[in-house]
């Protein structure tokens, strides 16, 4: 039997954790992850000194990842001040669990926490404001949920707001955009400035899926939790599909 060669970080020799033609340790891995994030809130300009961020978080993966990171690099950027913002949709057997987590990794971080509910907005939670309307649960959880966001951002007198998107997500929707032929969303992705979303910013974005997971993995941030109960058939999931399958296919497509 041959024993297998371990895959070794094309920087250092140790052991690689990540693959994909892009061998790295975890430190170096790390390091990269941290590198792209901050080389791109510096080219696009997305966070300048003394600005008081809100970070969208979710207490998933990709927001929690975020916050993190945006911590780590916070010092480098004179008198910015973080404040993560959790919506709570009241989604029974499913938020309860990434909001415990949320409220811990804000303490961890030591970051101002905001907790805003439906319930409080809207005086209900999703699965009572969803009896009332003919929409899809997906659709008006999305509507209200960025509804409260901006009020909340406006409401502290925060300039930007930060989503955890990835590139993923970003290929996903630039997709979707041109099957629905949503000519004023194409335009509008292609010109980070125009319009409302001057006030979001993705730092994530230049980030896939695996590497966020990976590095959420190895800074001890990863947490698995149940799937939204309304998540269902969607043009996002199949489109998700379409880029798994070509993935294996053509393994750099998203980076
Ligand atoms: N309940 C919430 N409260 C605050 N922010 C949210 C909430 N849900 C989503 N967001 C923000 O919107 C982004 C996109 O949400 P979406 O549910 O599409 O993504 P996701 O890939 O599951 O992200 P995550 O892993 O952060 O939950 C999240 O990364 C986060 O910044």
């Amino acid at each position: 039997m041959v024993a297998e060669t371990p895959l070794l970080c094309k920087i250092c020799g140790a052991n690689a954790v990540s693959g994909r033609g892009n061998f790295l340790c975890e430190i170096h891995f790390c390091e990269m992850v941290e590198k792209k994030v901050r080389a791109h809130i510096e080219d696009q300009n997305l966070i300048l000194n003394n600005e008081h961020i809100a970070v969208a978080l979710s207490g998933g993966k990709d927001s929690s990842v975020l916050l993190y990171i945006l911590a780590k690099i916070l010092p480098e950027f004179e008198g910015v001040k973080l404040t993560a913002i959790t919506v709570d949709e009241g989604i029974p057997n499913y938020r309860e669990e990434t909001l415990t987590y949320a409220q811990e990794l804000a303490t961890f971080l030591n970051i101002e926490h905001r907790i805003v509910s439906f319930r409080e907005n809207f005086g209900a939670p999703l699965p009572d404001l969803l009896k009332k309307r003919n929409v899809s649960a997906c659709t008006l959880c999305g509507v209200l949920r960025r509804k409260i966001l901006e009020q909340e951002t406006f409401s502290m007198d925060v300039p930007k707001l930060a989503t955890g998107h990835s590139l993923d997500d970003e290929a996903e929707t630039a997709m979707m955009n041109i099957l629905t032929a949503n000519i004023d969303a194409i335009i509008n992705t292609a010109s980070p400035n125009s319009g409302k979303e001057s006030l979001r910013i993705k730092p994530l974005s230049v980030l896939n899926e695996h590497e966020i997971a990976l590095y959420g993995i190895l800074k001890g941030i990863f947490h698995e939790f149940p799937e939204c109960p309304y998540a269902g058939p969607s043009l996002r999931a199949e489109v998700r599909q379409i880029f798994l399958d070509l993935e294996t296919k053509y393994p750099k497509i998203t980076g």
